[in-house]
């Protein structure tokens, strides 16, 4: 399977890093084409893979085509490869708000398409994508395209009414994680600890309670409960967080996200 992305920024960096690092692709297998000089050197040389000046080059080339280009731009990248697009070969999209009825009207109706939405830990194969299609693409193609997202991360298939939830909990929720992190580490400098080390620690508080969640299978009540000791340290910072309205703060945050994804 060929596979080609339009745009190479931040997120297809990441995916076609991983989608090497897995040797199911490889290197001469893949494309990306990009605008500037700049990118199409910086690609060359840290990922070793094809690069195109132009998006037809990708779409003659790949039988499965990544559009990694900002939301603004899908409108125009679109009208650009309309008429080159096969009907063998699968659009798959990583832009919120794009709908596969949005895309198919774009497209044509008689193109393979599948709808994700991916995030930015795929940088360090730690990603989580949701993904749909529509009904040309085959549940063998789809397993094919899932086989390949999950060499950076993990993939699940969701209903389309549910990719812009997607978005809210894992598309955009690294930057809401970063920024707790980022808090608790100034929190931890405020007491005197050294920056870096900060970072280390809140990272990696993060992280083993992350893991947590996903290998104990417990309640993130109950493993929250779990480290408050009657009368002790947690639960006093617990207090502080119902008072500040924590909980409140990033559900509403989340439903801001989604509702921003479903207007866009
Ligand atoms: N950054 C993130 O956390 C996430 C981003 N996404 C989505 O992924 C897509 C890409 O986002 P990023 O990688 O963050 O953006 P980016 O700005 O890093 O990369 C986009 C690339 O597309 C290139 N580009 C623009 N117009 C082009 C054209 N006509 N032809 C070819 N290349 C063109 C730009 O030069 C740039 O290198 C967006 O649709 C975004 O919404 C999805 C999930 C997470
Ligand atoms: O902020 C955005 O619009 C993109 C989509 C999900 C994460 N970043």
């Amino acid at each position: 399977m060929k596979i080609g992305f339009i745009g190479c920024g931040n997120m297809a960096t990441a995916m076609i890093r991983g989608i090497l690092d897995s040797k199911k692709v490889t290197a001469g297998e893949m494309i990306a084409s990009a605008k500037s000089d700049a990118t199409r050197e910086k690609i060359s040389r840290e990922l070793g893979i094809c690069v195109a000046g132009t998006n037809s080059e990708v779409v003659d080339f790949a039988d499965v085509i990544f559009l990694a280009v900002k939301p603004q731009y899908y409108e125009e990248v679109i009208a650009e490869i309309r008429e080159e697009i096969r009907q063998d070969q699968i659009i798959v999209t990583i832009a919120p708000g794009k709908t596969l009825h949005w895309l198919a009207e774009r497209l044509g109706e008689d193109k393979k398409i599948i709808r994700t939405m991916p995030n930015t830990p795929a940088m360090v194969k730690e990603g989580m994508m949701g993904m749909c299609k529509n009904e040309l693409v085959t549940e063998e193609e789809m397993q094919q395209v899932k086989e390949i997202c999950e060499s950076f991360g993990k993939a699940e298939v969701v209903p389309e009414s549910l990719i812009d939830v997607v978005v809210g909990v894992s598309g955009s929720s690294p930057a809401y994680v970063f920024m707790f992190i980022e808090a608790m580490a100034d929190a931890a400098v405020a007491d005197g600890m050294p920056r870096a080390q900060a970072y280390k620690f809140a990272a990696q508080a993060v992280l083993g309670s992350a893991k947590m969640v996903l290998e104990t299978g417990m309640h993130p009540g109950a493993l929250k409960d779990m480290v408050c000791s009657p009368g002790g340290t947690t639960i006093e910072a617990v207090r502080v967080l119902e008072e500040k309205g924590m909980r409140s703060a990033v559900i509403e945050a989340s439903k801001a996200c989604v509702k921003k994804g479903r207007e866009m």
